[in-house]
């Protein structure tokens, strides 16, 4: 038996409620069945796209990027705790789904805040992200090839404020959703905690929590079926494993862009690099099983595969 981190993007969240909700009955079934294999199982979730409606739905009220990640924490968790606790009544498990909404601690002073680069929200062509650039002043960038998104600063998590309370849950046995999002990004101050604009990435605030709940594996389920080099090449290579020192090297050679894989990649050497036999796994969300026995997915390790 493992204890499993699982992170599922926000693109494989689909795009509007009626397609999350569709999305992440596919997800419960593969996450069930991990349960159901006697593992324990720790759940996070992007909200790239899902922030970014949220943020244009109401920008009557100027509502703050940190608020609107707090939003998608209590509608995505909802749909994930509703999906994943029915289907495992459907098979007969009687198990506690639960999401924290956690705030996750950033330094002020991280450069991300003067250089936005994490894509949210939908895609769009060249022109209609020029337009709203133009109008409403978000910068863009291209994205993996799927069109243009707006970028907001992604500053990198530092510490997980309800820690403490995720390791009580996990060990009473509940399946705990956490770290939504990125989670919700704050600043220590002396009187305590305040809210700082931007959406931290998913991926490495989920490294942090699967290493901070010692987890063996931990899952980074996304569009693709496996890391490639050449990405949307001719000559693209699709990764089965990668040693952690291989996977810096492609990092360095640029393989990976900022704003999608490269968080993934460099939370699984930072995760594999935690702990003696500790694995990450970037993979899609249909192959999570076949992953796992090392069907499908791209393996990164640092000691054995
Ligand atoms: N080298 C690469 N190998 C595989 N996919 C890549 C690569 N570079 C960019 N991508 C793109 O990055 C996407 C994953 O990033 P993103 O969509 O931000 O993740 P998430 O699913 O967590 O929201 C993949 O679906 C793919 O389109
Ligand atoms: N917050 C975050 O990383 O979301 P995505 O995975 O959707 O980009």
């Amino acid at each position: 038996m493992s204890r499993i981190l699982i992170a599922l993007g926000g693109n494989a969240l689909g795009n509007s409620w009626k397609e999350q909700k569709e999305a992440l009955k596919e997800a419960s079934r593969s996450i069930s069945d991990l349960i159901e294999k006697g593992h324990e199982v720790i759940i996070s979730h992007g909200n790239g796209p899902q922030v970014g409606m949220i943020h244009d739905a109401m920008s009557k009220e100027e509502m703050p990027l940190t608020e609107c990640t707090a939003m998608s924490q209590g509608y995505i968790g909802y749909h994930l705790q509703n999906t994943l606790k029915n289907e495992l009544l459907k098979r007969g498990i009687e198990r506690e789904v639960l999401s924290v909404v956690t705030q996750v601690v950033v330094d002020e002073k991280d450069e991300a805040f003067k250089n936005p680069q994490k894509p949210i929200g939908r895609f769009m062509t060249y022109d209609e992200a020029k337009a709203q650039e133009d109008a409403i002043g978000y910068p863009f960038v291209e994205d993996s090839g799927r069109g243009y998104r707006r970028v907001v600063p992604s500053p990198k998590p530092v510490d997980i404020v309800e820690k403490e309370s995720v390791k009580v849950l996990l060990s009473a046995g509940h399946i705990v959703i956490s770290v939504g999002g990125g989670g919700i990004p704050v600043k220590k101050t002396q009187s305590g905690y305040e809210g700082l604009e931007g959406v931290i990435d998913k991926d490495l605030s989920s490294g942090k929590l699967a290493e901070l709940s010692d987890c063996d594996f931990m899952f980074m389920l996304t569009g693709v079926d496996r890391v490639a080099i050449n990405f949307g090449k001719k000559n693209q290579e699709n990764l089965s494993s990668m040693h952690v020192e291989e996977a810096l090297r492609y990092a360095e050679e640029g393989q990976f862009p900022p704003g999608s894989m490269l968080p993934k990649v460099l939370t699984g050497v930072a995760f594999a690099q935690s702990g003696k036999d500790r694995k990450a796994i970037i993979g899609s969300l249909e192959r999570a099983n076949d992953a796992l026995v090392g069907k499908s997915g791209t393996i990164i390790y640092s000691s054995e595969k």
